[in-house]
């Protein structure tokens, strides 16, 4: 018999829409309980999962959801031992998730927070660090390479949460910690409390029950403002929204490949989406061409990461090389693939000397147009543009071979359990080849 839902007190009803299962009901009547103010909001069940739509008319610059501190967890405001990151060298994202995967074996196990968070079973198939490793190989390079970076991280994590927290009579299994650390992973928000003046900008995380139904849009100027006080955690709205509509916020700029190794999913149409071609660029510069773009910062970084400290989290990504990359878009390859392709066309023996170079080294600095270098160096800027077709040819060669191979592991009786990371490797293959077709027409 379908477990009959408990009854719900009229000012509960007024933020939950129908259908939405009983878990999200507890977490309701927790916040506000615990003093939360929701303002023309209610908890929905979309598509995607669950969200936040307008329960009735919202104007823009309207305060619709305030949380307050006491609600908030995070390694200031919760009682774990040896998770301070100012007392301890701790690192912060292991121990929150030590602290969540440790609720689990609580006498009562009864958090609401807890029982609102995703399945593992979700997680692994949406997140790329847990596919297998012959969907990875068939996924963009810089897909594969941030994914086993991720890899790596969780290992170190669960190393560092074993020592710091286990050995203190904490409890959690590997596969609870793994659980735990995606969900700190995909729901964590950037927290600065006073006291953390001096905590790294990518350790100031922390989650918040309600604020975290909030699903992501790169509509900057219009997804609501997400803003922390003393007090707590307000969300405020940008723009007006009709009864129904999906209010989101934004977790940051980011183009669908970060979205999906950091949070699990694409955006259909994103207005931030581009493509990084570092494997493919990089090939076409010799070691002096490289060693002269890394001195002027034209250097792309993407596949060794040294200088990346990808503590994910919403708003919190912070990529040193996320601007150093060489990247496409659906109008044009970005300033710093041109520059590298522009020097790359430059002959070694005739580097650091001679009037090419040196036009070339202004252009860098700005003292040059690039219209006047593009007229001065015609016979380069053409071999610039074989190269770079060279390139755009190359990368759908490789996304043409990947999207039937997965295809194939689709049809394998074997892959069925791996169907959805599949499927989100070859719809992301598919916006990439769009977003090559829309380049090509408008580049013709
Ligand atoms: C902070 S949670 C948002 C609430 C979440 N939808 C839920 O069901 O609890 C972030 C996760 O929501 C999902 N998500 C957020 N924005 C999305 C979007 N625009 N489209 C699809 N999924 C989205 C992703 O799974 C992401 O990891």
């Amino acid at each position: 018999m379908p477990k009959r839902r408990r009854p719900l007190s009229s000012h509960c009803q007024d933020f939950l829409a129908d259908g939405v299962p009983e878990v999200h009901q507890r977490l309701l009547e927790h916040v506000l309980a615990n003093n939360a103010k929701l303002s023309k909001v209610r908890i929905a069940k979309l598509p995607y999962g669950i969200g936040i739509v307008a329960s009735e008319q919202v104007k823009k610059n309207e305060e619709i959801t305030f949380i307050p501190k006491s609600l908030l967890i995070n390694l200031h405001d919760i009682q774990f031992p040896n998770s301070s990151p100012i007392d301890h060298p701790t690192k912060v994202h292991s121990s929150l998730a030590a602290y969540i995967a440790s609720q689990l074996h609580e006498s009562d196990n009864d958090d609401p927070f807890i029982s609102i968070l995703p399945s593992f079973s979700s997680f692994k198939s949406s997140m790329p660090l847990f596919w297998s490793d012959e969907v990875l190989n068939n996924c963009s390079p810089w897909v594969r390479s941030f994914a086993i970076k991720q890899q790596g991280k969780l290992k170190d994590d669960y190393a560092h949460a074993v020592k710091m927290h286990c050995e203190r009579g904490v409890e959690f299994s590997k596969e609870e910690y793994d659980w735990a650390w995606a969900a700190v992973n995909t729901r964590t928000i950037y927290y600065r409390p006073k006291k953390w003046y001096k905590v790294p900008a990518e350790d100031c995380m922390t989650l918040c029950p309600f604020i975290d139904y909030y699903n992501h849009d790169t509509k900057g100027d219009e997804s609501c403002t997400v803003s922390f006080s003393a007090d707590g955690l307000r969300v405020t709205t940008q723009k007006a929204y009709d009864i129904g509509e999906e209010i989101f916020v934004t977790y940051g700029e980011y183009n669908n490949d970060h979205l999906l190794v950091e949070y699990g999913f694409t955006l259909p149409n994103n207005r931030a989406d581009n493509f990084n071609i570092d494997h493919w660029v990089l090939p076409k510069l010799s070691s002096r061409h490289e060693k002269i773009l890394k001195e002027i910062s034209f250097h792309g970084y993407a596949f060794t990461f040294s200088q990346t400290v990808m503590y994910s989290g919403s708003d919190l990504m912070v990529s040193v090389d996320g601007d150093s990359e060489y990247l496409l878009d659906e109008n044009e390859v970005c300033y710093r693939t041109m520059m590298a392709l522009r020097l790359a066309v430059i002959s070694e023996n005739m580097l650091e000397k001679g009037k090419r170079y040196k036009d070339f080294m202004k252009l860098v600095e700005g003292e040059m147009e690039e219209d006047d270098y593009v007229k001065l160096y015609a016979g380069d800027e053409k071999k610039v543009g074989e190269i770079l077709e060279d390139i755009i040819k190359t990368v759908e060669e490789f996304a043409e071979e990947k999207m039937p191979s997965l295809r194939r592991m689709l049809e394998e009786k074997e892959s069925f359990d791996q169907k959805d990371s599949i499927e989100s490797a070859i719809e992301r293959w598919r916006q990439c080849i769009d977003m090559i077709t829309k380049y090509r027409a408008k580049n013709e």
